[in-house]
């Protein structure tokens, strides 16, 4: 069964952990994104991991470069998961790589800006990262003419794990779900909703249905 990843896309910790414990019943991995962790830095990641220690915690660094160093820096601070962006030099994600395999963590490849995400998917999943995110990030989501079927379609030719992020919603679950993706990944249709856990909860009972 596909995993479910909160995205937290808010700007301070105290309020990404109140997100989350609010959803945690319903989430597998819970995501502190990029703007969080530039607004808090390496704490806010300490602090949600001492919070929810059963969790997988996944830092949004979308690292550019020293691939090794940034990965030790969210593994010390508590994170299971670092992202890279995929458009970045191999030597940046095999460091990471590297990195994750001692200290027993995971490597997340970003393809956000990437022109074909599922040839860059195939490249980087020998490279040893444990899935591939196929995201359009919120810029490309407000572009006219947006639509997740794109990364839903790509999730399903891909053939190697990946993770689908970009406007993961109740009416894209599903859809979602049926492309193989081995995690869906959805930031403002939790965090943004009137009910974060209710919509949590209709994303986790979508995800689980046979
Ligand atoms: O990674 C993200 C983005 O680059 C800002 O950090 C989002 O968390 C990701 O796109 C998922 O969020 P939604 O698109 O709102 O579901």
């Amino acid at each position: 069964m596909a995993k479910l990843q909160v995205a937290i896309d808010l700007l301070k910790t105290e309020d990404a952990i109140a997100l989350a414990t609010k959803v945690a019943p319903y989430i597998d991995i819970i995501e502190l994104g990029t703007p969080l962790i530039k607004s808090e830095g390496l704490r806010a990641i300490t602090a949600m991991k001492k919070a929810f220690p059963d969790k997988k915690v996944f830092a949004d660094f979308k690292t550019a470069d020293a691939g090794a160093l940034e990965a030790e820096m969210a593994f010390q601070a508590g994170a299971d998961y670092i992202t890279i962006l995929g458009s970045v030099d191999d030597a940046t994600i095999a460091g990471a790589v590297a990195k994750a395999k001692e200290y027993n963590k995971g490597v997340v490849v970003d393809t956000i800006g990437i022109p074909d995400r599922v040839k860059r998917a195939q490249e980087v999943i020998e490279l040893g990262v444990e899935f591939v995110e196929l995201h359009a990030g919120l810029d490309e989501q407000a572009k006219d003419g947006y639509s997740i079927q794109v990364l839903i379609d790509e999730a399903a030719r891909a053939g190697v794990p990946v993770s689908i992020a970009g406007g993961v919603n109740l009416s894209s679950i599903e859809a979602v779900k049926n492309s193989g993706a081995v995690v869906a990944v959805a930031g403002g249709a939790i965090y943004g909703a009137e009910d974060p856990a209710a919509a949590a909860k209709a994303l986790k009972v979508a995800l689980s249905a046979a």
